[in-house]
C-alpha cells in the first residue's frame, strides 16, 4: 500500500514520553498521577480515569458549567443580549465585519475571555495565550496555480491581507522562473506592496540569487527551504539536502551582513510523496542545521499532509529536542482533512506559530498529490473558539478570501468560510 492511502508511522506511536509531555491538559487528577512517578502505569491509569467514574463522572455532571452555557446557546438566545458581543462589537467599525463577527461568535461562549481560557485550560492546558499566523497565501497559495494570477491581483490580495490584522504574510519567491512560473513577478509584487506598513513581508530564496534580486527588489525578510527527504529536495531544489544546506549557509551568511532576518522551512516532515516515510530524526537534523545557521524561526512543513496526531506528536519531540520550542512553527497541508487536529496538538506541545493560505490555496508543483495549506480562516476560527488571540479580524479576513476566490473561479476551501457565508446570506 502506498503511504499516500494510510496514516504514515502508525507503527510509532506516541510513546510514554510523548504521553507524558501531553500530561499538560490531562485532568488534574491524572496528571497528578503522571507527576508522582507511577509512570509506569500511566497510560493505564490515563485510560482508566478518562473511561471510569473519576474524571468522566465530572465532565458530564449537570453541574458542569462549559456544558449548561452550550445548551443555553443552542436554546436562541438573542445576539443583541450579550453583553459581550456587544461591546466587541462595537469596536469594529464596518457594517460587514459586525455582521461576520457576530456570526462567528454565535456558537461561542458568552463570557468574558479570562472565563473562556480558564475554562478551556482545564482540557487544553498550556495551549499559548497568543497565536502567530504565518499567512502564505500569496506564495505557496498561487505556486501551484494553473493560470498564472496578474501582479495587481497579487498586491490586492497583500493588501487585503495585510489589513486583516495578520502579523507576517509571505508575499512570493524569487525561484527561477523556469521552475516556478507563476510567481515570475516577485519583483514587481515587492515593488508593489514596499508602502504596506506594520506587517512583515517575507519572501522565499533558495540560493544567493534569489537572495540577492530579493533584496535588491526591497525584500526585508527572506525565508529558505530544506527539505527532510532526499528525494524531495532533488525534485524541488534540485539537490540534495547536504548541498542544500551549503547553499543556504550562503545566504545565512549573506543575510547576517545586512542584519535581514531568514526564516527557515523543513519540508516532507511527516511523510515524502516519493520516500514515503520519513524518520523524526531526520527532521531534526534538517531543522537544527538551519536552525544553527542563524533561522529566527523553523516551520515544519507537512508538504502533502499526510500527518496525523500520530506521527506529529514524536516529530515534534524529536525536533523540540534540538530546537526550542518557541523557535518552532508548524505548516500543514490539509490533503487527508488532518490539519486541525494537528495544529490542536502542536499548541498542545507549546508551539505558538501557524502557518496557513488563505481559503485554503496551495500546494507545491513538486509534490505530486499534495494539496493546499489549512485554510486561514479555519485556524482563525478554531484559535478564537479556543479563547486564542490573533490579531486577526475574521471578517475581513474572509473577505480577503472571497477577492481571490473569485479572481480564480472557485469556493473557498475553507469550511468556516463557507458556513459563515451562508449564514450571512440567510440573514441578508
Ligand atoms: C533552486 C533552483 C533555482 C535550482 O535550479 P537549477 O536549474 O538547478 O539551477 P541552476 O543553478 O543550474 O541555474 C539554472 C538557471 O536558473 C537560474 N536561477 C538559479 N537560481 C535562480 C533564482 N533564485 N532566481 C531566478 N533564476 C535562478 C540560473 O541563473 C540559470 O539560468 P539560465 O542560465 O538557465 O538562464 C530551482 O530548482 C528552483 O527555483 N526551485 C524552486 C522550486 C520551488 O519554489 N518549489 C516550491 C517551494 S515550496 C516548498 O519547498 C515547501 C514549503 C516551503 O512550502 C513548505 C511545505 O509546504 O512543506
Amino acid at each position: 500500500m502506498s503511504s499516500l492511502q494510510e496514516p504514515i508511522s502508525f507503527d510509532t506511536l506516541p510513546t510514554l514520553r510523548d504521553v507524558s509531555r501531553l500530561r499538560r491538559f490531562a485532568s488534574s487528577d491524572c496528571s497528578q498521577r503522571f507527576d508522582e512517578g507511577e509512570s509506569g502505569n500511566c497510560l493505564a491509569e490515563e485510560r482508566a480515569c478518562c473511561s471510569s467514574n473519576g474524571c468522566i463522572d465530572e465532565y458530564t455532571g449537570d453541574n458542569f458549567p462549559w456544558r449548561r452555557r452550550t445548551r443555553d446557546i443552542f436554546r436562541g438566545e438573542p445576539l443583541h443580549s450579550r453583553n459581550c458581543h456587544s461591546r466587541k462589537c462595537m469596536q469594529i467599525s464596518d457594517r460587514i465585519c459586525d455582521t461576520w463577527f457576530l456570526q462567528d461568535r454565535q456558537y461561542s461562549v458568552p463570557c468574558a475571555d479570562k472565563e473562556i481560557r480558564d475554562l478551556t485550560n482545564k482540557f487544553l492546558r498550556g495551549i499559548p495565550k497568543y497565536v502567530k499566523i504565518v499567512e502564505v497565501g500569496p506564495r505557496d497559495g498561487l505556486q501551484n496555480e494553473k493560470a498564472i494570477v496578474p501582479t495587481a491581483v497579487k498586491v490586492e490580495m497583500i493588501q487585503r491581507l495585510a489589513a486583516s490584522g495578520l502579523q507576517v504574510v509571505e508575499a512570493t519567491s524569487f525561484v527561477s522562473p523556469k521552475w516556478v512560473p507563476q510567481l515570475a513577478d516577485a519583483k514587481d509584487v515587492i515593488d508593489a506592496i514596499s508602502d504596506i506598513r506594520g506587517v512583515r513581508l517575507p519572501v522565499l530564496t533558495p540560493n544567493l540569487k534569489g537572495f540577492e534580486a530579493a533584496i535588491a527588489a526591497g525584500a526585508k525578510e527572506v525565508a529558505i527551504f530544506a527539505s527532510a527527504s532526499e528525494a524531495f529536495s532533488k525534485s524541488n531544489i534540485n539537490c540534495s539536502i547536504e548541498d542544500s544546506l551549503s547553499r543556504f549557509c550562503d545566504v545565512t551568511d549573506a543575510a547576517k551582513k545586512l542584519s535581514i532576518p531568514v526564516r527557515g522551512y523543513v519540508s516532507c516532515v511527516a511523510g515524502c510523496p516519493v520516500e514515503g516515510y520519513v524518520p523524526p530524526s531526520k527532521v531534526a537534523y534538517v531543522a537544527k542545521e538551519l536552525y544553527d545557521m542563524g533561522c529566527f524561526e523553523i516551520s515544519l512543513g507537512d508538504t502533502i499532509g499526510v500527518g496525523t496526531p500520530g506521527s506529529i506528536i514524536p516529530m515534534l519531540e524529536a525536533v523540540m529536542a534540538v530546537v526550542p520550542v518557541e523557535k518552532l512553527a508548524v505548516h500543514f497541508h490539509d490533503t487527508y482533512g488532518q490539519s486541525l487536529a494537528n495544529i490542536l496538538v502542536s499548541l498542545q506541545m507549546g508551539i505558538s506559530v501557524v502557518d496557513s493560505s488563505i481559503s485554503g490555496l496551495g500546494g507545491c508543483p513538486y509534490a505530486k498529490g499534495a494539496s493546499g495549506n489549512v485554510a486561514t480562516e479555519d485556524v482563525v476560527y478554531l484559535l478564537h473558539g479556543l479563547g486564542v488571540k490573533t490579531n486577526v479580524d475574521l471578517g475581513k479576513l474572509i473577505s480577503a478570501g472571497e477577492y481571490i476566490c473569485n479572481h480564480l473561479g472557485r469556493h473557498s476551501g475553507s469550511k468556516a468560510a463557507v458556513a459563515l457565508a451562508k449564514k450571512t446570506n440567510q440573514f441578508s
